[in-house]
């Protein structure tokens, strides 16, 4: 079989055996020592790495995880094993079988699968069973408040199991699993144990980055576990009600350190017990910038904040700010501690005037709207405070973004995610990023699709804007909190933040990447933007953040309703409902009598009024209705318009079909020479690139598309048209309804833009109702889909949870 497919077979097998990482959630292949372990991993199911290269390795992981060989992890481990000092205190652990502490190690990763008798409750997380009782009010914010019902529902040990195994890290759920046979009975350690786990040891430092933070993923003590209390404060509800309960053998591990731990062994009876345990560790070893809280492991943080969330009251609104640079600073926010580290290097908003001029060259801007400057000038910016800033589509909040972006770079020396929602939207702002990058030397690099390595590679002296999708940030975030380079991230922006409300999956990893980079204690600063969430002041309390809006819109934007041959403008003043839908006009289109039969919404006509001059984009409620309107727009043009930029149009069908292997698709085939095309997800990248450039350039004047693209790359329209209310069987909500019509009207499309809604008599009263209807407001989506949202949060916090005490483990030791 051809070594290409046989990687693929792999590598599905080893998708199939991780279900969580298709939401970022962090894997590594396995190597060579897991060969030998796997007689005792029953549950390790993920085939060992049988590259030989680096290259070879990468190619098979499609998240561009890093991958070492066998080679160059024995290589890494010998050079740990001379060089570092952390390594020199694991590598006796070999030899020192009979010196063990399990304690230290629980915390956040104790997983206890016995069923709890006495609650029914079978799954504990992070050594808790959640038994807390939700006070439910129907105006509460519901941003990550979930209830008993919904974590009950998380299956943590089976999935946690499943994710240990998709890293071959399963050494704890292992031994536990043996208890349970045993009920609860202590086994001896055996020596196969304790050489698995030293080699997992082994492996797991020479897996470890180049810095000196090598992983060692457990310890063990001889202690018993009637002493044994979580590293997290939390007490575990079975040794509340079980003390002879016993935490199985005691293996490898670090003498000084052990003898550190008999004798506070004692201490961990207290609760408060670990906190004391680690600040004198801390003091012990002189390791910078080790306080306890921030050693404090992510999945602990992340956990605590959803139980306090579930009975949270309603949040107060949080100040609308609009507050100028010479006011006073407000210091009411707890992320005081991010104060200033953004020092002005010039006087274009703290960055020097060459910026202004390159924003002029690239983007033609010569000067910025009064509420970009207000905006930028907030005090709460210069704090480096969290914000979120509203404003209608077209308001030019991209380019408050990127003036952001270059301040963090510039005037912090950081990097910078800029996480938006399509893989079209990261290539348009990683070109529209790239010149700047080029000039002022920093590095963009793009993580969308296939692109994007994880963790990124390392730059000393440049900075780097990571463009990023939803999935691949999170991925990102994972990547870089594992490698501990979290510090080299100073902000993250986050286009279109009313996703974080989105049901089909992608809400809830943006709330999974939120509620990490807010619990991260790493002074990472949250802006986000939209121009269409209902309860802003909500979501800022989520994200501990300012408020900025203003009804700003460049180009005026007016909206019609068609209903049969008449056309009626929205009057969204209207003092009763009666003058919502002003009559404008009649339409009439002169129509042959075959046209008028095949078009009886008057779309072609509609059309028509405005190319080829200008563009019109029509937005169809499913895929084939998009090439099924086009090419009754076709039908029902004059044949004048074939004419129209001839060249142009035929050299962007030669370009389709070399795209397309010599073959262009019949219905583009038909209506490219009339200046349509339409756009769906059954396009390729490639042929959409083309038809967008083609669409911008002006050679394709009308596009019949799906809703994607409303909030896709930026595609300026004179006229947008809504062929139906409906976005596939769904009736229209307000924000989709206004990101497709915001595509009108935009900064040099004339002086006004237009937006037809097309709507059935039947249908009137429900468009009335959409268009008065106040903003649909964002709610958490962790909890739809059985819960899935939630169970990835939690099993990534666990996850990164264990990296983080593994690397808390090997600093202490
Ligand atoms: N100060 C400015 N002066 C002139 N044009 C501007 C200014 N700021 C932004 N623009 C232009 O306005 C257009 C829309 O800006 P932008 O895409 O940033 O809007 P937006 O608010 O992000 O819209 P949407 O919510 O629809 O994505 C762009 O073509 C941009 O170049």
């Amino acid at each position: 079989m051809d070594e290409e497919i046989v990687r693929k077979v792999i590598y599905r097998k080893s998708c199939l055996t991780s279900r969580y990482k298709q939401n970022g959630c962090l894997r590594r292949h396995s190597h060579g020592p897991i060969n030998r372990h796997q007689p005792i991993f029953k549950n390790s199911s993920i085939k060992p790495c049988m590259a030989s290269t680096p290259q070879q390795c990468r190619r098979r992981t499609t998240d561009n995880s890093e991958c070492e060989t066998r080679t160059q992890a024995k290589d890494k481990a010998k050079t740990c094993t001379n060089s570092n000092v952390l390594i020199e205190n694991v590598t006796p652990l070999k030899r020192q079988k009979t010196k063990h502490n399990f304690n230290f190690i629980k915390g956040i990763t104790s997983l206890d699968g016995r069923p709890d008798k006495h609650t029914n409750v079978c799954r504990n997380i992070c050594g808790e069973s959640f038994s807390v009782t939700t006070v439910k009010s129907p105006t509460q914010n519901q941003m990550l408040s979930l209830d008993e019902s919904m974590l009950a529902r998380v299956d943590l040990d089976s999935a946690v199991k499943d994710y240990c195994d998709s890293q071959n890290r399963n050494i704890n759920l292992d031994i536990q699993s043996t208890e349970h046979e045993d009920h609860y009975h202590v086994p001896n350690p055996s020596e196969e144990h304790f050489n698995v786990i030293n080699d997992e040891i082994m492996k797991s430092s020479s897996q470890g980055s180049d810095d000196s933070s090598c992983k060692v993923r457990t310890q063990y003590s001889e202690s018993r576990c009637d002493k044994y209390r979580p590293l997290n404060r939390i007490q575990h509800k079975d040794m509340v009600t079980n003390s002879s309960y016993c935490m199985a053998p005691h293996v490898g591990i670090n003498s000084a350190q052990n003898e550190h731990f008999q004798i506070t062994d004692s201490a961990w009876v207290n609760d408060s017990f670990s906190e004391d345990v680690i600040n004198n560790m801390d003091k012990d070893i002189p390791i910078s910038n080790c306080s306890p809280l921030s050693n404090m492991p992510l999945g602990e943080k992340i956990k605590r904040a959803l139980i306090s969330n579930v009975q949270k009251p309603v949040t107060p609104k949080p100040k609308n700010v609009q507050v100028n640079a010479g006011d006073e600073p407000q210091n009411s926010s707890s992320n005081t501690e991010k104060l200033s580290t953004f020092f002005d290097i010039g006087p274009f908003f703290g960055l020097p005037l060459k910026v202004k001029s390159l924003i002029q060259k690239f983007k033609g801007i010569s000067d910025l709207y009064p509420w970009q400057k207000e905006c930028l000038n907030l005090v709460a910016l210069q704090q480096r405070k969290n914000l979120v800033y509203a404003l209608p589509t077209s308001g030019g909040k991209t380019l408050v973004a990127e003036m952001l972006i270059l301040r963090e770079l510039f005037c912090s020396r950081k990097n910078a995610i800029f996480v938006v929602p399509y893989v079209a939207i990261v290539q348009e702002k990683v070109r529209s990023l790239a010149p700047f990058g080029l000039e002022l030397d920093f590095f963009v690099e793009e993580y969308a699709a296939g692109k994007g390595q994880y963790p990124p590679p390392k730059r000393r002296r440049k900075q780097t804007v990571y463009v990023a999708t939803i999935e691949k940030a999170l991925g990102l975030t994972n990547s870089l909190i594992e490698a501990q380079r979290m510090k080299e991230v100073g902000l993250c922006i986050v286009d279109e933040l009313h996703l974080v409300g989105d049901s089909n999956g992608r809400g809830s990893v943006l709330e999974g990447l939120l509620t990490k980079l807010l619990y991260l204690q790493a002074s990472i600063q949250i802006v986000g933007m939209s121009a269409t969430i209902g309860n802003l002041h909500e979501i800022a309390t989520f994200l501990d953040a300012e408020m900025f809006t203003q009804d700003f819109r460049p180009v005026e934007l007016k909206e019609y309703v068609k209903c049969e041959n008449k056309l009626y403008a929205v009057n969204l003043r209207a003092a009763c409902p009666d003058e919502f839908l002003m009559l404008e006009r009649k339409l009439s289109f002169s129509y042959s009598a075959a046209a008028a039969s095949i078009d009886p919404d008057m779309i072609g006509g509609l059309v028509g009024e405005v190319i080829p001059k200008s563009s019109c984009l029509v937005f169809c409620p499913t895929k084939k209705s998009c090439e099924n309107v086009a090419q009754l727009i076709c039908s029902v043009l004059p044949k004048e318009i074939l004419q129209y930029k001839k060249e142009e149009k035929k050299a962007l069908y030669r370009a389709l079909t070399s795209e397309g292997n010599g073959s262009v698709c019949p219905v583009l085939r038909k209506i490219l020479p009339f200046g349509i095309a339409y756009h769906h997800s059954g396009l390729t990248a490639d042929e959409k690139n083309l038809l967008q450039e083609a669409y911008q350039s002006g050679t394709l004047c009308c596009i019949c598309c799906t809703s994607t693209l409303a909030a896709g790359v930026n595609l300026p329209a004179k006229r947008v048209i809504l062929r139906s209310p409906y976005i596939g069987r769904d009736f229209i909500n307000l924000s989709r309804y206004k990101q497709m019509i915001g595509r009108a009207g935009r900064v040099g499309f004339g002086e006004m833009g237009e937006s037809i809604l097309i709507c059935k008599t039947n249908e009137t009263q429900k468009v009335k109702e959409l268009l008065s209807s106040p903003m649909d407001e964002v709610t958490s989506s962790l909890h739809l889909n059985d819960g899935l949202g939630i169970q990835n949060l939690v099993l990534s916090a666990v996850g990164l949870a264990q990296i983080q005490v593994s690397c808390l483990t090997i600093r202490v030791t």
